[in-house]
């Protein structure tokens, strides 16, 4: 078992072939937690219904989704264990592919910028838009100092509105505006909550020196003052495969990722490729991504056309370099993140003591998720691997359970027709 400095590993070999409780045990066993975090990460229950019931409105129960262990990860050179909570099968295995991969060139390489969300006022058709702009400008301090009286727990910590920014809309359907940007450190909170106060609180002001009324006082989710970044670099080696040399899947990589350059239709599948990974840990986190999602697809479109998050080229040596910038607003304070039992062990889980660290860990996951889709697509299709393991929910569907299950998806693979109906066959034979 390979180490990292901090004694954790995220390498546990054979987790796939335990038991979910022995892998459970393993997991945490890796991640040096206590057993009492187990509970909490197994489900059932494990959201009490008191608990449920004041988090959101008309609550009947709970809903579950599979929480899965991605391994391998690296990340600046420690080890990371990332939980995932997604539906979808073949992603925590090629999340997991991609890491072992990567592992073996350095892992995972990441930075982020300050955790600095925006909060816009909105201002209505003021006379002379270009003379609130500048009162506003000029009213800088007076404007922070305002959004700062709100929250002495941020400031308090270091964070709090930086700055502000100003823009004008000379034309809109309903006229001319005028845009007031809050700038606001939000330290380790995903920071909704703390920008939206500040923007209402700033409001009254804001109208008195532009002239006129105000209308919308909320957060962007375009956090484009947040931004995280993942690189990976792999020698064509690591990507040998049986049919294709290492060299030939690296262009083959590359060339896949290039029409989501150019092409929005391909750019929303490989964009939801990457968001496959980062939506798991987002949510497995007890983050908001609708939020997330938000700010992916809006940075994409930046330039006002659609592109692809990533990009994929060819480095010294015919490597493959592979590189993620996107918006990241997760905290690991405020929202459900401390509410949320298996939220808060999925943190412990990961080891992550900081918003940044966290966002830097999901980045690099949305890059490895991205990797994995376009190895697979430049090499054997995607359906080889991720069929091979949707057949075991065919055969769930098809009615199998206990060990019919695997047998029976076993059969439909090899048969090489992963349907319902063909698994119904199966079942009946074996039963
Ligand atoms: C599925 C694999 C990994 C199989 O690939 P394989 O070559 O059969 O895997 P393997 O059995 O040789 O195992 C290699 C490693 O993969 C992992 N692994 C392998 N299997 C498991 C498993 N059952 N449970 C847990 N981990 C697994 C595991 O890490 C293992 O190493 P180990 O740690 O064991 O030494 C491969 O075919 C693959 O990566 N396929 C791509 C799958 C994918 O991208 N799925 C996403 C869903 S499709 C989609 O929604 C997005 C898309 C595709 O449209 C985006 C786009 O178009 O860009
Ligand atoms: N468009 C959107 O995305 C919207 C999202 N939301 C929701 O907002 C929620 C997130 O808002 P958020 O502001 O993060 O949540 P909270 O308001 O719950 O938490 C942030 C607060 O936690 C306190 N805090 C304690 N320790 C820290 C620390 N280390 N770093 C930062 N703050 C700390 C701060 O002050 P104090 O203790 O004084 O509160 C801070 O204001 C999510 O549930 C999201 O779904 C809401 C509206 C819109």
């Amino acid at each position: 078992m390979v180490k990292d400095n901090d004694g954790r590993t995220s390498r546990i070999a054979g987790l796939r072939d335990m038991t979910v409780e022995a892998r459970r045990a393993a997991v945490l066993a890796a991640a040096g937690l206590p057993e009492d975090a187990s509970a909490a990460l197994a489900g059932g229950g494990a959201l009490p219904k008191a608990l449920a019931d004041g988090m959101i409105e008309n609550v009947i129960g709970t809903f579950e989704l599979p929480l899965g262990i991605a391994t391998n990860f690296t990340v600046n050179g420690r080890d990371y264990l990332v939980p995932m909570a997604v539906e979808e099968p073949s992603v925590v295995a090629a999340a997991s592919y991609m890491a072992r991969l990567a592992r073996g060139a350095g892992g995972f390489h990441t930075s982020s910028d300050a955790p600095v969300m925006r909060a816009q006022v909105q201002v209505l058709r003021p006379a002379d838009p270009q003379g609130a702009r500048q009162r506003l400008l000029a009213a800088r301090d007076e404007l922070i100092a305002i959004a700062n009286a709100q929250d002495s727990v941020l400031t308090g910590l270091g964070g709090g509105c930086i700055d502000i920014e100003v823009q004008v809309f000379s034309d809109t359907p309903a006229g001319a505006m005028v845009i007031l940007h809050l700038l606001v450190d939000v330290r380790d909170a995903m920071g909704a909550n703390a920008v939206n106060t500040m923007a209402e609180a700033v409001a009254p002001r804001v109208a008195e020196i532009a002239g006129a009324p105000v209308r919308l006082r909320i957060l962007s989710n375009l956090a484009d003052r947040r931004l995280v970044r993942a690189r990976v670099e792999l020698p064509p080696e690591a990507l040998t495969t049986e049919a294709l040399d290492g060299a030939e899947v690296v262009q083959g990589v590359v060339d896949a990722a290039a029409l989501a350059v150019v092409d929005p239709y391909r750019a929303a599948t490989h964009n939801k490729g990457i968001m496959n990974g980062i939506d798991a840990v987002v949510l497995a986190t007890g983050n908001d991504w609708r939020a997330i999602e938000a700010g992916a697809h809006a940075y994409a479109a930046r330039s006002g056309r659609y592109t692809s998050l990533s990009r994929w080229e060819i480095g010294a040596g015919g490597a493959l370099v592979g590189t993620l910038e996107l918006p990241m607003a997760v905290g690991l304070v405020g929202g459900a993140t401390k509410t949320h039992p298996a939220a808060q062990a999925a943190v412990r889980l990961m080891g992550v003591t900081s918003a940044r660290e966290l966002a830097e860990v999901i980045a690099a996951v949305g890059l490895a998720q991205n990797l994995g889709a376009l190895r697979a697509l430049a090499t054997e299709g995607i359906q080889k691997g991720h069929m091979t393991l949707h057949a075991r929910n065919i055969a769930i569907l098809a009615g199998a359970t206990g060990d019919q299950v695997d047998r029976v998806a076993a059969a439909i693979v090899a048969a090489g027709a992963v349907t319902v109906e063909r698994a119904r066959a199966e079942l009946r034979d074996i039963s």
